[in-house]
């Protein structure tokens, strides 16, 4: 990466995966799986989950190796087959991707929010000031790293040099008690943050519930690495799901999952895990499926130091265009390292 993003969980300075390719009906699709220890599985276990889904389609063909690829344990091994294998359909139907998923929509752009990591007070209002001044209006900042009483202090500056205008987030990536979260959503109310991804522990799902209720929103995104969306939804822990397509195990589960999401209320948010430019596409598609969608976070390319291959999605005003032609919009002959 050339710009690393910091966070309460530590930095993401690097990211490395694999380029799968799927011949399926007359097309090449092509897929992308950059595993995130900590929300996904190592990049050993993803090739040998990979390596394994081509023992098994050489048998059975896509439908066995779908079968070998069990999202909860090699979820982004299963992103990167499924979205080649959808990226092939697609094509052959000769539709978007995201129109694969619902035939009836036009979409030609989505918001996204500008990501800034942690940094001092000034850094982080500076990022958010240049993130204004290339179009964004939604911002989401890395809290968590710091006490809470300094996070309060970044936004503080934040909102003193931005204004009201602009919509901001805050994503605490699991770091705070529930003392620690009380105080900072108090504090926070007042600068008008939009929500907080994450401010407690993944599997403190009571907790989350009791956050909720004031203005700002709960939004959880570890709490889903376990697949406990059901729990959340049941348990109404959650005004707001963060679907990152690799560590759900495809475009098709995060789709499914934002489908369901909607209809129990809640709104889903769909976000990359840093990713070279084959599933940002992916995440993209997912995001242009939603009718009405909130700002995502997919507008995370510019922080690579090179990409799978040219990225056709440009953001503007802080809108994302959506590439109209068939599958994801990036030719597979194309794809490779360091293009
Ligand atoms: O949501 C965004 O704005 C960008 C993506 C992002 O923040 C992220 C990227 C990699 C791993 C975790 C996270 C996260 O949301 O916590
Ligand atoms: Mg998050």
């Amino acid at each position: 990466m050339k710009r690393p993003l910091a966070t309460a969980d530590g930095t993401i300075a690097e990211r490395e995966g694999v380029v799968v390719r799927y011949d399926h009906r007359g097309e090449t699709g092509v897929g992308e799986s950059t595993p995130l220890p900590g929300w996904t599985e190592s990049l050993d276990a993803c090739r040998s989950g990979l390596a394994d889904a081509a023992a098994a389609e050489a048998d059975g063909g896509h439908t066995a190796a779908m079968l070998a690829l069990d999202a909860a344990a090699v979820p982004a091994a299963r992103h990167g087959f499924a979205t080649a294998l959808l990226d092939a359909d697609a094509r052959a139907d000769g539709v978007p991707l995201y129109r694969w998923f619902d035939p009836d929509r036009r979409c030609q752009s989505v918001p996204v929010n500008a990501t800034v990591g942690d940094g001092r007070p000034q850094e982080t209002a500076d990022a958010v000031a240049d993130a204004v001044d290339a179009g964004f209006d939604c911002c989401k900042v890395k809290v968590g790293a710091r006490p809470v009483a300094d996070d309060v202090e970044r936004i503080r500056a934040v909102r003193d040099c931005v204004g009201d205008d602009v919509t901001l987030r805050a994503d605490a990536n699991g770091a705070w008690s529930r003392d620690e979260a009380e105080t900072a959503f108090e504090e926070l109310a007042s600068f008008g943050v939009e929500y907080v991804e994450q401010p407690l522990a993944a599997d403190d799902i009571e907790g989350h519930a009791s956050l909720r209720g004031g203005s700002v929103g709960v939004a959880l995104d570890e709490s889903l690495v376990d697949r406990r969306v059901h729990a959340i939804l049941d348990a109404d822990a959650a005004d707001v799901l963060v679907l990152k397509p690799m560590v759900l195990g495809g475009p098709g589960n995060a789709h499914t999952l934002a489908m369901r999401a909607r209809e129990r209320g809640v709104d889903p948010v769909v976000t990359t895990t840093i990713d070279g430019v084959v599933a940002r596409l992916a995440a993209l598609h997912v995001a242009a499926a939603i009718p009405d969608v909130s700002a995502c976070g997919l507008a995370t390319g510019d922080r690579l130091a090179t990409d799978l291959a040219p990225d056709p999605a440009t953001v503007s005003d802080g809108r994302m265009s959506v590439p109209q032609s068939a599958g994801l919009g990036v030719d597979p002959a194309e794809v490779g390292p360091d293009a």
